[in-house]
């Protein structure tokens, strides 16, 4: 279960093991909003995905269904303009601003950044770092959350000062993009417990999340680690299902102050569907097939 699976090894001492256990279900759960009769269309997440280019169409699109099947209200992807017609096309769902290769692309994101309660950036980009490095001062100048993902790291390990000490910063860097991440700063270590602990630490205390067999979570005071059983299979786009969730329930921790649990529910809940889908599945499983157990996995880890 959830409970005896997300647990916390690193300092033990400063947090008993067993009260965190029996703490993360119940933490998750407190953050999630009520679905009732009383909200409006959006009240739960308006997330923005920045983006989407001729290579890669499928990275934003799972990471924005994905915001939406979590309970999300509105996705919006800014990509480029010929990927924009391909992911609209993959899914209705979708807002689709094809702007990022205008040459006002900061401005017309901007325009939407008012209207966005949390930004995922990264998946499927591509590395222009004028337009990244714009967009991110800018939208922690409206202290919106922001997930940093893949192309986006890559940014951030040019010029690890743009996100420093952002607290509403979720970094959830793969092996590779970690291992560039951390040979940015001037740091050697090889346990990667203490290694992310302390890349996050010299990063201004920001949550890191590192992917893999455990993810490993850090705020630069404590790791935790998720370990919810998932699968061997490990097909490409399961990571922006991962920042996808996670961009929504960054907002729905942040409507909250002093719950910083945003993290553990969206690993929790990638692995958890990538185990439902792998019993239905098996070796043919893909990120499509996980994004479909959504729901039932949302359910199970934390509706019930
Ligand atoms: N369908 C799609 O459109 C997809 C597009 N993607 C996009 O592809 C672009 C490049 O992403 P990449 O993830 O390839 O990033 P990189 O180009 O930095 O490559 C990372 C490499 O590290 C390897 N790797 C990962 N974990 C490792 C580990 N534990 N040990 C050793 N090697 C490891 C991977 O096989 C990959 O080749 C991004 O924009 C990303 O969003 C991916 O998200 C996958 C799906
Ligand atoms: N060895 C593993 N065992 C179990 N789960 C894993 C393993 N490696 C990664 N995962 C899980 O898969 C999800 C995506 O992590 P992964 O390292 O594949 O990201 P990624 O490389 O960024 O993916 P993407 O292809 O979307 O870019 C995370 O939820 C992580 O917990
Ligand atoms: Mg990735």
């Amino acid at each position: 279960s959830l409970k005896r699976c997300v647990d916390l090894n690193f300092c033990p001492e400063l947090f008993p093991l067993k009260s965190m256990d029996d703490d993360i279900g119940s933490l998750v759960k407190s953050i999630v909003p009520p679905l009732t009769s009383k909200k409006h269309k959006g009240q739960d997440g308006r997330i923005g995905i920045i983006g989407g280019c001729k290579d890669y169409t499928g990275a934003p699109y799972f990471a924005a269904i994905s915001a939406l099947k979590v309970g999300g209200d509105l996705s919006h992807v800014f990509c480029t303009k010929d990927a924009a017609t391909v992911i609209k096309s993959y899914s209705p769902e979708l807002i689709v601003h094809p702007v990022l290769d205008s040459p006002n692309a900061v401005e017309e994101i901007e325009t939407w950044l008012p209207r966005l309660h949390g930004l995922v950036v990264g998946p499927g980009l591509g590395r222009d770092d004028f337009l990244l490095r714009t967009v991110i001062e800018r939208s922690k100048a409206r202290d919106i959350p922001i997930v940093i993902d893949a192309d986006g790291l890559w940014l951030i390990s040019q010029q690890p000062s743009v996100i420093h000490g952002y607290q509403k910063a979720i970094l959830t860097p793969n092996f590779m993009e970690f291992t560039r991440l951390f040979e940015a700063l001037p740091m050697n270590g090889s346990d990667h417990r203490r290694s992310v602990m302390q890349l996050s630490g010299a990063m201004g205390n920001l949550t890191l999340v590192l992917k893999g067999e455990q993810d490993l979570i850090s705020d630069g005071n404590k790791v935790y680690s998720c370990s919810v059983e998932g699968s061997g299979r490990r097909c490409g786009g399961q990571g922006d299902l991962l920042s996808g969730s996670m961009g929504v329930m960054a907002h729905w921790a942040h409507l909250r102050p002093k719950k910083k649990n945003d993290s553990f529910g969206a690993c929790s809940l990638t692995r958890q569907c990538n185990n439902q889908a792998f019993q239905r599945h098996g070796r043919s499983t893909t990120t499509s097939d996980m994004i479909q157990e959504i729901g039932p996995a949302f359910r199970k880890l934390f509706e019930s």
